[in-house]
């Protein structure tokens, strides 16, 4: 074998097994996908040094899921998670399949997991988080000002968590103020099989409301949530809502989850996404997801061994075949 070639196989195979990853969701034959590629690329662009493991719904298309493989993701088949009888009307009718997301805690080979939704983009390292004292839920809060907030009472009163001291909550009437909430767009969380199991059975017997898991995660880890700064997940309504709490130039992570800021559908139609901050913040995503040198190279696979990583086998192992020295890199930065 090459020496060359020996020094890499042998870096690679002394590897630690991941223990730390990031992980994101992905539910459908839509095209979130790309959201998924361009996260993969982005964190490879930041030198994370964590893989992207993605939980995929049974409806994910081998097609979509061998586009994820070849940019070094792993990915992983979950079993959907319903609600019980849904008596709600969600904030978005598809929130439904988000209570799948639940899944991820079942992913116990991981001590320590980053989620990111798949319209979040990585545009700083943020490797740090996976350092966090244990014990807490890490998240970023939210805003109550947007019209999907319109079915609660902090929103009929003009109060946000986001400027506590614009509209002093009437607690003599209203009784305590909301708890600090947040995105769960991204989080922080330890997988456990007493944890998914505990998450489970709670949702079992809690009523569905509007925005779906992420009232259900706020609720159940209310006690143990623990606010990180706005740079981890800027929720681009921010920008028109709480500017004064924004510094875009030390952003880490954007969720594009205003309505029509998906990058991969964009159309600049919708309310706020004419803004100059909005469409810069398209274009860094597409310069992303565009860049060709940020593809994953560490594949060097035949066609029936790509059939069987799609069959959602992670992909970690060193394949060294004597005579035709193919060798797979476990997926560095996803
Ligand atoms: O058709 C869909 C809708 C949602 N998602 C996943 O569910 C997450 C939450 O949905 P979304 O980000 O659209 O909610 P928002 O943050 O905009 O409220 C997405 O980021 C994806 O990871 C998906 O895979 N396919
Ligand atoms: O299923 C419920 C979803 O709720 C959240 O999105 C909302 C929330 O951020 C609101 O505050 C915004 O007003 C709204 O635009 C945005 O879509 C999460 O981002 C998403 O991952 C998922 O949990
Ligand atoms: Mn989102």
């Amino acid at each position: 074998m090459a020496p060359e070639l020996a020094c890499k196989v042998t870096a690679v195979a002394a590897a630690k097994p991941a223990t730390k990853a990031f992980v994101t969701f992905l539910a459908g034959d839509g095209d979130y996908w790309m959201g998924v590629v361009g996260l993969a690329k982005g964190l490879r662009k930041v030198g994370s040094a964590y893989p992207l493991v993605v939980a995929v719904l049974p409806d994910v298309p081998e097609s979509h899921r061998r586009i994820l493989i070849s940019q070094g993701c792993i990915v992983r088949e979950i079993v959907p998670v319903y609600p019980p009888e849904n008596q709600t009307q969600f904030a978005m009718a598809y929130y439904v399949i988000n209570y799948s997301k639940l899944r991820i805690w079942e992913f116990v080979e991981y001590e320590r997991m980053v989620y990111l939704d798949a319209d979040i983009q990585v545009f700083d390292n943020i490797d740090e988080l996976f350092d966090l004292p244990k014990g807490h839920f890490y998240a970023v809060m939210d805003c109550f000002c947007e019209k999907t907030w319109s079915h609660t009472p902090q929103y009929q009163i003009g109060y946000c968590q986001q400027c506590p001291d614009k509209v002093t909550w009437p607690a003599a009437e209203m009784g305590a103020p909301p708890a600090l909430y947040f995105n769960a767009g991204m989080f922080v969380h330890e997988p456990s099989m007493a944890t998914a199991k505990a998450l489970l059975d709670t949702l079992r017997v809690s009523p569905t409301t509007p925005f779906a898991e992420q009232d259900f995660l706020n609720m159940f880890f209310r006690e143990q949530y623990k606010p990180i700064p706005l740079v981890y997940n800027l929720v681009l309504a921010m920008l028109w809502r709480h500017p004064e709490n924004v510094q875009l130039e030390k952003v880490k992570v954007v969720h594009y989850c205003a309505a029509g800021s998906k990058p991969w559908r964009f159309t600049g139609k919708e309310a706020n996404m004419d803004r100059e901050d909005i469409k810069i913040l398209v274009r860094n995503w597409w310069e992303i997801y565009n860049d060709e040198s940020l593809d994953f190279k560490g594949l060097l696979i035949d066609a029936d061994e790509l059939e069987a990583a799609a069959k959602k086998l992670p992909i970690r192992a060193t394949l060294v075949e004597a005579g035709t020295a193919k060798y797979i890199t476990a997926p560095s930065a996803a």
